[in-house]
């Protein structure tokens, strides 16, 4: 097991053209350790200004979401291809928003995740149960079946290029964070459960927590064994706050 920690920051529909330079100033001035990979998803527009203004090898730059399709008419809608040609490398699927607002089922899920690694982007798929599911004693049978069809449509190697986050939804963007133990137990059952299909894959996989991670919680997080690092909103639209988060300081 030898697994970089992910530092991962999705902007969410936030950040304009002066974040962008702020963010990449701030970013392209310090050196990121090579155990860690920071990634960066703004809003579509603005993939092209920002992986044009990163200059630090060690920040690579993401989409928030992307099609099933490769092309043609899907108005509104971006390609992996389209990613690819912009030099993204990662790209967000899943996220519990899209789940919730634009009713993205588990199988849709799975057939972005796909299109993203034909086209050699890793993608980072999002699970994660709301705060009714976890208090029914529901949260495993929801990661389950959140994974079920990722891991039904992929091959060993394709499975063992995908981010996971877990992101319980009542910590999303609430200030309500997972403890360190909880989230621990929580990714150890979604590392089991990967392994129940590929033991290889499983211990390959990174898995990032997500849900109010901030610069004063995220080391405790991190320190966790099956927890590879982070998938960071609010926190990640503040330059000093972020950097620190990158700098692991
Ligand atoms: O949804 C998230 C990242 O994808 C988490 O958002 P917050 O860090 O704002 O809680």
């Amino acid at each position: 097991m030898n697994r970089k920690t992910i530092v991962a920051a999705n902007w969410k529909m936030n950040g304009d053209l002066s974040l962008v330079n702020a963010m990449t100033a701030a970013l392209n001035a310090i050196n990121i350790r090579t155990e860690q990979q920071v990634v960066i998803c703004p809003p579509a527009p603005y993939l092209g200004a920002l992986t044009q203004a990163n200059q630090n090898p060690g920040v690579a730059i993401g989409g928030q979401n992307l099609s099933e399709h490769q092309s043609g008419a899907y108005t509104g809608e971006v390609s992996a291809l389209m990613l690819k040609d912009l030099s993204v490398q990662y790209v967000i699927v899943g996220h519990s928003e899209r789940r919730s607002m634009y009713a993205e089922s588990s199988e849709l899920v799975a057939s972005k995740t796909k299109a993203a690694l034909d086209q050699g982007l890793t993608p980072i798929v999002c699970i994660g149960e709301s705060e009714q599911e976890r208090e029914q004693g529901d949260t495993e049978k929801v990661l389950s079946e959140q994974l079920n069809p990722v891991l039904a449509t992929l091959n060993s190697n394709e499975l063992s290029g995908v981010v996971f986050a877990y992101e319980p939804v009542w910590a999303i963007g609430t200030g309500k964070t997972a403890s360190a133990e909880m989230a621990q137990q929580t990714h150890r059952f979604i590392r089991e459960h990967i392994a129940a299909t590929d033991t290889q894959a499983a211990d390959n996989v990174a898995i990032l927590y997500g849900g109010s991670v901030n610069a004063g919680n995220y080391q405790e997080l991190f320190a966790q064994p099956d927890i590879d690092g982070g998938l960071i909103g609010g926190a990640s639209l503040k330059v000093e706050e972020f950097k620190k988060i990158c700098l692991a300081e």
